[in-house]
């Protein structure tokens, strides 16, 4: 069973809605809470950690690094106290491991279990079972890895680790942050030098992590941009605190609503802004957005900001391809800005998109269509006329299908804010595996708003 198939859809309609005002605060950086608790869980000895992510997905992995040994405990609204194992300590599990909707934990674990003497199954929801495991069990297959997977490469599968797994140099055919992580985590365990080639560069948070627990870790810049990232095992990992800063894919959908809603003036506080995840803000800034830094700062070795935003006027732009890696998870609703904005929108080099939680391009065209904007669906990209400025009309009839796609449940939510009859989605419970405080965090802003 997964988390959230027990109980019954939960469909809202999101109204239009006056301007977006006050301070909000994002949960923690879904990417670096995994990371935090699949390292700390291979540290020997005692760790805190604060600002953790308490979504469905990282819950996810918190249960499945306890299940192979190791000490996982919440203390406290974000605060979690990590006892680890030690690296090459991992038990076998005694359940099949349940990943639910998860593509981080499942292709992470998958690696840090390729080169354990452990055996374990790997299963999750219908939109997981759906997404291709092939990019990883390749890599892990070459390490010495025994996969047995279902038609496709997809979940559920059975992963045999080997040991000593063997070391392997391995270029990223797919620009993908899941696919380095993996290999680098089973190199962990690995004796000799494990090293991952990549041409285009992907969030960075497993090196910098990976280094900030002592790992061996090398990163070589080619002239031509191409990243090799080396990692030495078998590595001893020392036990830490860390504190994980806010979501910039969170941050993403009260950036654009405040944008978008006339008289928005709205600070997202504390907001992560790595240049590996940042791009969104970048391209909204092209198209005219009013995003200010303030009080930029370091936590846990990430630049943070808050962002100030308000409304303004956006102008539709040619989107750069090559910025796709740092935004990747950002185009449902940057198609929502889009759909608003002044002119022509064109993106394009988003092939990835069509294997997330759900087909991204296919559901946000159809969804954003159907609310009545004007998309054109291209085999990688969409392209979008924008209403300059006008509401979009909002839902017909039927609901938006959300495909167990948080990303399209909250960027329809920010189109229902800026329609005119507002957006009706078929089911809100998948915004609790990265954002579970999405929708108070909103009707909080919009009241605030309200009574201004
Ligand atoms: O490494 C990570 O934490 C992630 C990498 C990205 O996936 P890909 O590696 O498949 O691009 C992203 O979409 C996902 O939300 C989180
Ligand atoms: C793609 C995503 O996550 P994952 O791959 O971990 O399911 C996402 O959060 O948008």
């Amino acid at each position: 069973m997964t988390a959230h198939s027990a109980d019954a859809m939960r469909p809202r309609r999101f109204l239009p809605n006056g301007p977006l005002r006050g301070r909000v605060r994002v949960p923690g950086d879904k990417s670096i809470s995994h990371r935090a608790i699949m390292l700390t869980s291979l540290a020997v000895g005692e760790s805190r950690i604060s600002g953790l992510l308490e979504g469905e997905d990282v819950l996810a992995t918190a249960a499945a690094m306890r299940a192979m040994g190791a000490q996982v405990e919440r203390t406290g609204s974000g605060e979690w106290l990590v006892h680890g194992v030690g690296v090459g300590a991992l038990l076998q599990p005694g359940q099949a491991l349940d990943m639910g909707n998860s593509g981080t934990s499942t292709r992470l674990l998958m690696g840090l279990i390729a080169s354990h003497p452990i055996q374990a199954t790997f299963v999750g929801d219908g939109s997981l079972s759906r997404r291709p495991m092939g990019r990883v069990i390749e890599p892990l297959s070459l390490m010495g890895a025994d996969v047995t997977a279902t038609v496709g490469g997809r979940l559920p599968l059975i992963l045999r680790g080997a040991s000593p797994a063997v070391p392997i140099r391995y270029r990223l055919p797919v620009a993908s942050a899941q696919v380095k992580s993996a290999v680098l985590l089973a190199g962990l365990n690995t004796p000799g030098e494990t090293t991952v080639v990549e041409p285009v560069p992907t969030r960075d948070h497993s090196e910098r992590m990976l280094r900030g627990f002592g790992a061996e870790l090398n990163v070589e810049l080619e002239p031509d941009g191409t990243r090799v990232i080396t990692v030495r095992g078998e590595a001893e990992l020392r036990p830490q605190v860390i504190e994980v800063p806010g979501d910039p894919s969170s941050a993403a959908f009260f950036v654009v609503a405040a944008l978008l809603v006339e008289g928005s003036d709205l600070t997202i506080e504390n907001v992560g802004l790595n240049p590996t995840r940042a791009a969104l803000f970048d391209v909204l800034r092209q198209m005219g957005g009013s995003i200010e830094e303030v009080a930029r700062r370091d936590v846990g070795g990430e630049p943070v900001a808050d962002l100030r935003v308000r409304h303004s006027p956006l102008r539709g732009i040619e989107v750069d391809p090559g910025v796709a890696p740092s935004m990747i998870d950002e185009f449902p609703i940057l198609f929502v800005a889009a759909a608003m904005a002044e002119g022509r929108t064109t993106t394009s080099g988003l092939d990835e998109l069509r294997v997330k939680e759900s087909d991204r391009l296919a559901v946000m065209a159809t969804a954003l269509a159907a609310s009545g904007a004007r998309v054109e669906e291209r085999e990688d990209g969409l392209v979008i006329d924008g209403t300059g400025g006008e509401r979009l009309r909002g839902g017909a009839n039927h609901p938006i299908t959300t495909h167990l796609d948080h990303r399209i449940a909250m960027s329809m939510a920010v189109a229902g804010l800026v329609s005119r009859s507002g957006i009706e989605i078929d089911d809100t419970r998948p915004i609790a595996t990265s954002f579970p405080t999405f929708e108070a965090l909103l009707d909080g802003a919009a009241a605030e708003g309200t009574s201004a």
